[in-house]
């Protein structure tokens, strides 16, 4: 499927490592380093983008690399990118570590995973169907 794409950023558009991968690497694309102290959150520019055909979104989710190694998180993961949305992709990094992390121009700090969603309408009831689990969640099934 073809996605458009506008590319302001100095850096290549994001592509799948090999044809298995479902995410894409997105790059920050900055003028100057960004540090981020323990538990400091930023709004990371990525210079791109997208129109997504209807009944599709976009999640901006972390690196599990960046997060074991780093604690950096996307903190709203997954982001939600609106099929309606054209401006431009940030990425919301907090650093949930104990040292301060800086930033480079062009590190890919979170990847793109493009999927498909349901539109739904709700009808709206008074009784649901009965299940074993019932209203049990939450651990009720032990460890
Ligand atoms: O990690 C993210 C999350 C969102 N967005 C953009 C695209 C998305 O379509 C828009 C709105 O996101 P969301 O619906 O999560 O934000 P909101 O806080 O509910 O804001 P709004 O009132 O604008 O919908 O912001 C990003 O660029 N990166």
């Amino acid at each position: 499927m073809k996605v458009k794409v506008i590319n302001q950023s100095k850096h290549a558009l994001p592509e799948y490592k090999t044809a298995l991968s479902a995410g894409m690497d997105l790059t920050a694309n900055i003028n100057s380093p960004i540090e981020l102290k323990p538990l400091e959150r930023r709004l990371i520019p990525t210079g791109l983008f997208i129109e997504l055909p209807a009944g599709y979104e976009a999640q901006v989710r972390p690196r599990s690399g960046m997060a074991l190694k780093h604690g950096l998180t996307c903190l709203n993961s997954p982001g939600t990118i609106d099929a309606d949305y054209r401006g431009e992709i940030g990425v919301i990094i907090a650093n949930v570590s104990n040292d301060t992390y800086t930033i480079e121009d062009g590190e890919r700090i979170a990847q793109l995973v493009i999927a498909k969603h349901e539109t739904i309408t709700w009808e709206q009831v008074t009784v649901l169907d009965e299940t074993e689990r019932g209203e049990g969640g939450f651990g009720s099934t032990g460890k």
